[in-house]
């Protein structure tokens, strides 16, 4: 691991497999930081307040911004997501690896707040593929699946502007993939 770990992003189209990989990886890799984000989007079966996110009502993200706590946020889809800034600062602080899974606009935020910051981008390995994992994920209406292809679009044409690309063939190499690109072996 280098000196003073980098703060990595991981960014990609809803449905690509973000969290499926992240989940992989931090199974034998505990050591590596996730951040848990602020969302008022309601959770999905299974999703816990303050493990998968902190749900928070629209108030409540209103203040946190209001407040400066948020490293960077965006609405996504119809709802906003933000990364709670003091958490991530202690970590990197601390020497932990910091990983954020947050979407495009987040990550041009922290490219701008944060230069030193690490840009992965995870690609489908096809477009049909795509629409079948998000589809076959079940968690989200056909009207929810539609917005978030739209934002895919948007998304896997600003690919040129990340650092590194990642196709999410197996799960098992671009866990591999992204722990080298972290430092972390
Ligand atoms: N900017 C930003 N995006 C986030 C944050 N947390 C999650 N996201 C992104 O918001 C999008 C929607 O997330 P979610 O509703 O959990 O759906 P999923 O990623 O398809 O499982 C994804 O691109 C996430 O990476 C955050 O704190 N900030
Ligand atoms: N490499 C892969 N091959 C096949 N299916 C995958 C792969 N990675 C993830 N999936 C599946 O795709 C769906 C979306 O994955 P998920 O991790 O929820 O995506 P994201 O967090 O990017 O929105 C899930 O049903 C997951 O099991």
């Amino acid at each position: 691991m280098s000196e003073r770990p980098r703060l990595t992003v991981l960014s990609g189209p809803s449905g690509v497999g973000k969290s499926t990989v992240v989940a992989h990886m931090r199974k034998e890799h505990s050591e590596v930081w996730l951040s848990v984000s602020a969302t008022t989007r309601g959770p999905r079966p299974g999703e816990r307040h303050g493990v998968h996110y902190f749900f928070v009502t629209d108030e409540e993200m209103d203040k946190l911004i209001a407040n400066g706590e948020l490293l960077e946020w965006a609405e996504f889809a119809g709802n906003r997501y933000g990364t709670p800034r003091a958490a991530v600062l202690e970590h990197l602080e601390t020497g932990v690896p910091v990983l954020l899974e947050i979407d495009l606009q987040g990550a041009r935020q922290v490219r701008e707040s944060m230069p030193e910051a690490q840009l992965v981008f995870l690609a489908p390995p096809s477009w049909e593929e795509l629409v079948r994992r998000l589809t076959g994920r079940g968690t989200e209406p056909p009207e929810v699946i539609e917005r978030r292809l739209d934002a895919a679009k948007v998304e896997l044409a600003a690919e040129p502007e990340f650092d590194a690309t990642l196709v999410n063939t197996s799960v098992e190499d671009v866990a591999r993939e992204l722990l080298a690109l972290m430092d972390v072996v």
